[in-house]
């Protein structure tokens, strides 16, 4: 016979025959990032490509029209070239991807940050791939937590990034007959401690170039155009944050550019695009550009392979001199700054 003990410690006597056990209450964070390939071969790489591109928010094209293209076209052609891609970058000491090995350390120090209180557990998960939304949240129910926080880990909220976390956690909870209460953490793209970070991160790495850019590129990942017109808040909430970053460091109209990056498939998506801005700045004469991504919360694929390397080859083989790209915030202080202030935000009321 076991005894009832409840988060007050007192006992409140024997449980009936065949009564689940009851943990003390605990309060769940689970950071959730968009995840990526378990290797770089075609298996794994097809495996996360086709979780990735059957989601009906990510790719909106009726499923009649888009699965033929997807499992005749794309799952056969774009693996290997995909792969290779993400060879460049692979993280070999862990052997996995940058984005999985910033996200386990950001769940890492918020843990660590977050250890005066007692209650709070904190844990991170993939969209795509592992570790799931549905094993860590399982987790964190054996731990005893009865209110969880998800974290979408996207600044500014798009129904192909933010929506898809929060609807896998909850197609997760229907499974469940006694749901934890649940909050989702909304978009933070115009939060003073996020834009500040930002602002502190481009100045330090400013200070640490032997060159002073004539433009600073802010590149976001695009969505298809149809998907603003029919009302995904994402590009206003990146031209907010880029308004708001330009204000911050005081810089000349200008000098702060927008454009959107990682066009895929036929449609038209948000412009300007990052690649044709580089080339065009260089073919006018601009020697010397950075260029971060506000939109990431981790360096990855998009940032280190078609950011760093790609768009520098674009600038620098069409007349540019010198490139530099600006790290994300990653688990850097500024980064983790930003993490736990909106983590403690929206436990208000849940934790003391
Ligand atoms: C229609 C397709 C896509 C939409 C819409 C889309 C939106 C979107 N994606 C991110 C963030 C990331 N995307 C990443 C990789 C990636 N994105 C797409 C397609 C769409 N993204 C593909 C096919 C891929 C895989 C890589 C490739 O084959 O080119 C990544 C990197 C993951 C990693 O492991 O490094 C991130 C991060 C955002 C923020 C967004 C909409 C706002
Ligand atoms: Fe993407
Ligand atoms: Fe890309």
């Amino acid at each position: 016979m076991n005894a009832l003990t409840p988060a007050s410690g007192r006992s409140i006597g024997p449980l009936p025959l065949g009564h689940p056990v009851v943990l003390p209450k605990k309060v769940g964070v689970l950071l959730v990032n968009l995840g990526t390939p378990d290797g770089t071969t075609y298996a794994p790489m097809r495996r996360y490509l086709k979780e990735f591109l059957s989601d009906k928010r990510v790719i909106e094209w009726p499923r009649l029209l888009w699965y033929p293209i997807l499992y005749g076209i794309v799952l056969n052609t774009r693996p290997t070239k995909s792969g290779k891609a993400y060879a460049s970058i692979w993280n070999e000491e862990r052997n996995e991807s940058p984005l999985r090995t910033f996200t386990r350390a950001q769940g890492e120090k918020l843990a660590v940050r977050m250890a005066g209180n007692t209650t709070v557990v904190v844990d991170w998960a993939m969209r795509y791939g592992q570790p799931s939304i549905a094993e860590r949240t399982d987790a964190l129910m054996a731990e005893g937590c009865e209110r969880i926080l998800v974290f979408p880990l996207y600044p500014q909220y798009s129904a192909s990034t933010t929506a898809t976390v929060n609807d896998k956690f909850f197609e997760h909870m229907m499974t469940k007959r006694w749901m934890p209460a649940v909050r989702t953490v909304p978009a933070y793209h115009d939060d003073p401690v996020y834009i500040d970070a930002l602002a502190r991160s481009i100045e330090k790495h400013l200070a640490s170039l032997d060159f002073e850019p004539e433009r600073v590129i802010t590149t976001y990942h695009g969505i298809p155009q149809s998907y603003f017109r029919k009302g995904d808040p994402y590009h206003c909430h990146c031209q907010k944050t880029s308004r708001l970053l330009e204000e911050r460091l005081g810089w000349a109209k200008g000098r702060l550019m927008t454009t959107f990056q990682s066009r895929f498939g036929p449609e038209e998506w948000l412009q300007p695009y990052t690649d044709k801005t580089v080339e065009a700045l260089a073919k006018e004469g601009i020697k010397r550009i950075a260029i971060l991504n506000p939109g990431f919360v981790s360096d990855c694929l998009e940032t280190l392979e078609e950011i760093a390397v790609e768009a520098g080859e674009i600038f620098l083989h069409n007349g540019g001199e010198k490139f530099s790209h600006i790290p994300c915030l990653n688990d850097s202080e500024e980064g983790m700054d930003v993490i736990e202030a909106m983590v403690r935000r929206e436990l208000l009321g849940w934790v003391g």
